[in-house]
This record gives structure tokens, C-alpha cells and sequence, in this order.
């Protein structure tokens, strides 16, 4: 496994990556080196561009202008290489509803090219470590959200890919669950893996990642180990307000009428 994405290789390699949406910029131009074999976490607040910067990484959005290689491959120009080389649980995932779980994952096994044996043991040994295993015979439309992030990993892990790209995995998903979902991640990226997963809850991003990208308005603020680029800061989010200069905002001054007094 992960041939190609040796000591030294870029998992990811960016260069200037662009996308706007009418008058909105949404990534303003990005050059980024991902390393193999770490936790990355893609940090920053609320619309500062992760999924748009993550859709265009993972050749689901085409970028206006700029590059993207994933293990050396053009994500544009290589896509059937790229494709087989990651793994994707985007942002608001759709899937197939009217499946069960099981199902789901022969049916994305069969696509990926696996053998109909070898697709059943990794669903098995999936469905058993994710804890879904007594509701594999469910259809995911009565899933809910933490087991919906639970299927949708599985199915982005079933080609054992080398990059693995998660877009929020943790949103809406339990302490119990995202347990779960961290060993098996922790145990992928151990194996040397890599994966890139997007948040902006930065005490997550510090608990998981040895590697971040900082990202503010379309922008790589800060990139690095994590040691790096907290420096001398006591916590990511420390570092992060100081980076973004967020540090001075009125924290509801202008909110007098709130709370209190007169209704
Ligand atoms: N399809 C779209 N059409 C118009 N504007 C968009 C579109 N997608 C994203 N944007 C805008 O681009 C900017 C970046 O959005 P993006 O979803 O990439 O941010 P994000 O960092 O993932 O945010 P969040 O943490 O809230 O998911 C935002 O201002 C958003 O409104």
C-alpha cells in the first residue's frame, strides 16, 4: 500500500488555487504541500473556504484557475488515477437511501472493482469496528446523522485508499461514535496513510492532527506541525485568534437589549 506516497512525497500538492462565486471569492489563491502519513486537520471559522478548497482538492469542484496532485497525480488531467488513490466523505453526503447499509457497501465495493468476497470481508470488519453492525440490514434513510458519518466513512475507507478526505466528520456525531471514528482513523493514519479532514472546532483539530493548514477568508494563514504553528500560543484557538487578528472583536457590545432588562 501507498506506493508512491513515500517519505518525502506530497500527499496533496496546491498551487494556485482559485475559486470564486460571483462577486464572492471563495479560495483566493492557495500553494499548499500536504505530507504523507499525517492527521491533518484543514482549520478556520465559518466560511473561510474549507469545502470549497476540499471540493476542489478532491475533483468534485473545478477550481478557476490553479493545480491540484494528489500522490503525483493531476486531479484535472488524472482523475480515473486520483480517484482510486482516495477516499471522500464530503460535506452533506448523499446517499443512496433506499439501501441498507450492507448493501450500500457492496454496492460501492463492486464499483471500486473489489472482488464480491473481498468487498464482504472488509464490510463485515467495517460494520463491526464502526459499531453498525446490528443495523446493517437498516436502509440508511433511517439512519441517523452520526450513523449516516459512520456508513459514509466506511464506504470511503472500503478501497483502502491512500488519502483519505473528510469534510466535518465529526458534526452531529456523539462522543460514543466519534470515539470510534478517531480509532479508526488513528489506526489508518498508522498504518501510513494519510488524512485531511476539515473543521473549525480547533480543540479537535489539536487533539487529532500532527499537521494543520490555518485558513481564513479563502486563505492559507498558517501551515505546519502543530507544535509550529501553535508556537508560543497555550492553544490552537489561541494561536488561530492571533493569527486572524480576531482577537480585539467586539464581543456583543452592540447587544444591550439582550438578556435582562426591558423585553
Ligand atoms: N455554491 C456557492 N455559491 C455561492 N457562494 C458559495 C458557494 N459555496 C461557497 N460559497 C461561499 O464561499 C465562501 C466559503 O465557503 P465554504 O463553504 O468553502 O467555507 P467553509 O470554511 O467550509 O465554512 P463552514 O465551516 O461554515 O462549512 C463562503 O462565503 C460561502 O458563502
Amino acid at each position: 500500500m501507498n506506493e508512491g506516497a513515500g517519505a518525502g512525497t506530497a500527499a496533496v500538492r496546491v498551487q494556485g488555487l482559485w475559486k470564486r462565486f460571483g462577486e464572492q471569492i471563495a479560495v483566493a489563491g492557495i500553494d499548499l504541500e500536504l505530507p504523507a502519513g499525517r492527521f491533518i486537520g484543514l482549520v478556520g471559522p465559518n466560511g473561510a473556504g474549507k469545502t470549497t478548497t476540499l471540493s476542489m482538492v478532491t475533483g468534485l469542484l473545478r477550481p478557476d484557475q490553479g493545480s491540484v496532485e494528489i500522490v503525483g497525480h493531476d486531479v484535472w488531467r488524472d482523475p480515473v488515477e486520483v480517484k482510486a488513490r482516495i477516499g471522500v466523505l464530503p460535506e452533506g453526503l448523499r446517499l443512496f437511501e433506499r439501501l441498507s447499509g450492507r448493501e450500500l457497501l457492496a454496492y460501492t465495493g463492486r464499483l471500486r472493482g473489489l472482488p464480491g468476497p473481498e468487498v464482504d470481508k472488509r464490510a463485515t470488519q467495517l460494520l463491526d469496528v464502526l459499531d453498525l453492525a446490528g443495523a446493517q440490514h437498516k436502509l440508511v434513510v433511517d439512519y441517523s446523522t452520526g450513523m449516516r458519518k459512520k456508513i459514509g466513512l466506511a464506504a470511503a475507507l472500503l478501497h483502502n485508499p491512500e488519502v483519505l478526505f473528510l469534510d466535518e466528520p465529526f458534526e452531529g456525531v456523539d462522543p460514543v461514535s466519534a470515539q470510534t471514528i478517531r480509532g479508526v482513523l488513528e489506526r489508518y493514519t498508522a498504518s501510513g496513510a494519510t488524512v485531511v479532514f476539515s473543521s473549525h472546532v480547533m480543540e479537535l483539530v489539536e487533539s487529532l492532527c500532527d499537521w494543520v493548514a490555518v485558513m481564513a477568508a479563502g486563505r492559507i494563514r498558517a501551515h505546519g506541525p502543530l507544535a509550529e504553528v501553535r508556537g508560543d500560543a497555550p492553544t490552537l484557538q489561541q494561536a488561530f485568534l492571533e493569527l486572524v487578528g480576531a482577537g480585539g472583536r467586539a464581543s456583543g457590545a452592540d447587544l444591550d437589549w439582550l438578556g435582562g432588562g426591558a423585553r
